[in-house]
C-alpha cells in the first residue's frame, strides 16, 4: 500500500491550544500549499479543543490527521483521514513508547486500525515541553540518531521516522544521518522551521518538512514560505523522492 504520507513534502502542525493569528482561518492554512495537517500539541489538550479543530479543518480538501499525545485527546469523526501515533524511541519513561498505546487500546473500542500508523520519534531538544514529557535523552549524537533511525526501520518495522526539535532550529547533521539511515522508512523533520531559507535546508535531507508554532505566531504568509522552501529543496533532490 502506497503510505498517505509518501508524496507530503510539507505538514503544518495545528497545536489545539493555541489560537490562530487574528484575521486568519483554517481555509486560509489549508490554502498555503501545504500537504496535510496534523493536530497535536503536548501541553493543554482536552478533547473538546481537539474536537473543535477536527471539526474546522475536515470541512477542506486536505487530508487531516489527528497527532495524539494522550489517550484522552483523540476523537473520530467523519472525514477524519487518520491518526499519526507517536513512539517516542528515546523517551526515558516506556509509558511514552508503549504504555499510552495499550491504555488507548483497553480504553477505545473504536479504533480504526486502517487509518493509524506510527511515527518513530526522536525527540533532541531537551528544553521542549515533548522532551520534559517523556523525559527523553536527548544528549545523543548523530551516530546514535542514525542507529535510532535503523532500529525503528529494521526492527521496529516503522515507517516514519520523527526527527524532533520541536521550538528550535536542529542540527542538520542529524538530520541528514537519519535521512542515510532509513533505507524505505520516511523522515519527518519538525521544529523552529521559520523562513523559505530553513525549511529548504531541511527539506534537502528529511522527506517531510513540519511547520507548528509558525502558523500560530507568524501566520499562512510565513507559512507559505515554507511551503516553497520544503517543495523546492524536495524537486532539488537527486532521489526525486
Ligand atoms: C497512544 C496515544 C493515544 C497517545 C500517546 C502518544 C505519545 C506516545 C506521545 C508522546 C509524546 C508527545 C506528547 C508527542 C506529541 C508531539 C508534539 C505535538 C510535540 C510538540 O509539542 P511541544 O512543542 O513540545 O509542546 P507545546 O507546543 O504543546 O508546548
Ligand atoms: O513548533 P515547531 O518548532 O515548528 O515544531 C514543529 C513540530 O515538530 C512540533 O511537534
Ligand atoms: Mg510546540
Amino acid at each position: 500500500m502506497t503510505a498517505p504520507w509518501a508524496e507530503w513534502d510539507h505538514i503544518v502542525k495545528i497545536d489545539p491550544d493555541k489560537t490562530l493569528v487574528e484575521g486568519e482561518t483554517f481555509q486560509d492554512v489549508c490554502a498555503t500549499g501545504t500537504d496535510a495537517l496534523e493536530i497535536g500539541g503536548t501541553t493543554g489538550m482536552t478533547e473538546e479543543k481537539m474536537a473543535r479543530v477536527v471539526e474546522a479543518t475536515t470541512a477542506y480538501d486536505i487530508p487531516v490527521y489527528i497527532e495524539p499525545s494522550n489517550v484522552g485527546a483523540v476523537v473520530h469523526r467523519e472525514g477524519l483521514d487518520g491518526y499519526l501515533v507517536p513512539v517516542v524511541l528515546n523517551a526515558g519513561d516506556v509509558f511514552w513508547m508503549t504504555g499510552a498505546h495499550k491504555e488507548w487500546a483497553r480504553l477505545d473500542d473504536d479504533i480504526d486500525w486502517g487509518s493509524t500508523f506510527t511515527e518513530a520519534y526522536i525527540v533532541l531538544n531537551p528544553d521542549s515541553s515533548v522532551a520534559r514529557y517523556t523525559e527523553a535523552d536527548c544528549d545523543i549524537d548523530a551516530d546514535e540518531v542514525a542507529a535510532y533511525a535503523e532500529i525503528a526501520e529494521r526492527m521496529f518495522g516503522q515507517r516514519i521516522v520523527y526527527i524532533e526539535y520541536s521550538g528550535i532550529f536542529g542540527d542538520t547533521e542529524i538530520v541528514r544521518a537519519a535521512a542515510d539511515a532509513a533505507e524505505e522508512a520516511r523522515v519527518f523533520y519538525g521544529g523552529g522551521i521559520g523562513d523559505y531559507d530553513a525549511a529548504y535546508e531541511m527539506g534537502r535531507h528529511a522527506d517531510t518538512v513540519i511547520v507548528g508554532d509558525l502558523v500560530h505566531d507568524e501566520g499562512v504568509d510565513a507559512v507559505r514560505e515554507t511551503v516553497e522552501g520544503a517543495k523546492d529543496a524536495k524537486s532539488e533532490r537527486a532521489d526525486g523522492v
